[in-house]
């Protein structure tokens, strides 16, 4: 028996079917994982949840592309390196392998899911310089079961630019519930109130982040594996204009 299946995890086919079933309920895109990590860094995400799992923007903010080549076309520059969307998702399937002592799905592995998540309403696309995880609070608020389809759904709420800082949220949400509700709701509105649709939307844990941009980069390695990256968005990009790489090397 092959290890998916040993697993339980749901085939390809479903699980795309699935993805595909979020995509034109909510009006997303899956982002392909290329684009927003680049070819020659890990994709720890994927690893973990053994490829169930999938990266989502809003379509309308990939514009034309959207339609023939679901690919991120949002562009960065120097004057603006974070380039604002109305939020992320990611959608997941947490299979047995991510039991933690509870008997449910481990907090690690819900921490990862709604910290990747809000760094994607951050950092739509890849980017050397862009913003790291400084702080992550997590309420976890009812046991994951093992076998789930989940949703996290994550919103930058507050920037400061000046400082370097982004505030971001995410709420993690049974998929089965969210099914029911005919909007996915990235609003600003505070976690609070989202916390009093829990029950609709089966809550299963929330999160707090503050993301801080890195100061750019200057080492020789850094650069190289950044053009790696640059050189393979590119490809995969039609519509890309990039971030102004560190000059002084
Ligand atoms: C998978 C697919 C996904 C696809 C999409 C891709 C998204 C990826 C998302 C994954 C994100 C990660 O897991 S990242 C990996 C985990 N994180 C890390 O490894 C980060 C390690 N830490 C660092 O690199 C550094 O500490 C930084 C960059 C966070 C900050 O260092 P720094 O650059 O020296 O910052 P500094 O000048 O001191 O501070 C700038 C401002 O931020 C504040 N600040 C800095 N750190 C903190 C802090 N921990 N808590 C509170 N506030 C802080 C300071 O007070 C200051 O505010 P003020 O005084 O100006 O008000």
């Amino acid at each position: 028996m092959d290890a998916g299946r040993e697993e339980g995890l749901p085939t390809p086919e479903v699980w795309s079917s699935f993805v595909r079933r979020l995509e034109e309920r909510y009006g997303l895109c899956e982002v392909p994982r290329s684009s927003l990590l680049g070819s020659c860094r890990p994709d720890f995400l994927s690893h973990a949840l053994q490829k169930r799992v999938a990266f989502l923007l809003p379509s309308a903010v990939l514009g034309e592309l959207a339609t023939t080549h679901p690919i991120v076309s949002i562009a960065s520059d120097g004057e603006s390196p974070a380039v604002a969307v109305p939020g992320a998702v990611i959608a997941a399937y947490v299979g047995r392998s991510l039991q933690g002592p509870s008997g449910g799905v481990h907090g690690g592995a819900i921490a990862s899911i709604l910290d990747a998540s809000i760094g994607m309403a951050t950092n739509p696309r890849s980017d050397p310089d862009g913003y790291v995880t400084a702080q992550l609070v997590v309420n976890y608020r009812r046991i994951v079961p093992l076998g789930s389809y989940v949703v996290a759904i994550a919103y930058v709420h507050d920037r400061e630019p000046a400082r370097r800082k982004c505030y971001g949220m995410s709420r993690l949400v049974d998929a089965g519930a969210l099914a029911r509700t005919p909007s996915i709701g990235f609003s600003r509105k505070p976690l609070e109130a989202a916390r009093r649709d829990a029950t609709r939307e089966r809550l299963y844990a929330d999160a707090t982040a503050l993301f801080v941009r890195q100061r750019a980069r200057r080492s020789v390695g850094d650069a190289e594996a950044s053009s790696q990256v640059l050189a393979h968005a590119t490809q995969k990009i039609r519509t890309v204009r990039v971030w102004n790489w560190p000059a002084a090397l």
